[in-house]
C-alpha cells in the first residue's frame, strides 16, 4: 500500500492533462476528497474487521459508516460521494 501511495504522489496535480473529477484527490487543497483506498467485499465477507484492522495504523483515516457508494448512490455521482 505504502508503495501504492507514493507512486500516486509522484503524479503533479497540476498537469494540465488530469483535469479529472478527482483532481482535488492529489491536490492538497484542503477540499474533500475522494479516498486512496476502497474496501470492497459481499455482505459478512469479513469487511468491516478489515477496516478496523486498516484503522489501526497511525497513517490511515477511514469513514465510520460504511458509505456503500457503488451499490446505493453511484447515480448520484462523485459529487455525493465528497
Ligand atoms: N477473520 C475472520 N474469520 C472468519 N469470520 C470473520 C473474520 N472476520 C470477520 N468475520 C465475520 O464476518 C462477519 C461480518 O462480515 P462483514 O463485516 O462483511 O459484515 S456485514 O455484512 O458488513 O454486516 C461476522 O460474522 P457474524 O458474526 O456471523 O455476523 C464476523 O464474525
Amino acid at each position: 500500500m505504502a508503495e501504492g501511495a507514493a507512486s500516486q504522489e509522484e503524479q503533479s496535480p497540476e498537469t494540465p492533462d488530469s483535469p479529472s473529477p478527482i483532481s482535488s484527490f492529489f491536490s492538497g487543497s484542503g477540499s474533500k476528497q475522494l479516498p486512496q483506498a476502497i474496501i470492497i467485499g459481499v455482505k459478512k465477507g469479513g469487511t468491516r474487521a478489515l477496516l478496523e484492522f486498516l484503522r489501526v495504523h497511525p497513517d490511515v483515516r477511514a469513514v465510520g459508516a460504511e458509505p456503500h457508494f457503488f451499490d446505493r448512490s453511484y447515480d448520484k455521482g462523485l459529487a455525493w460521494y465528497r
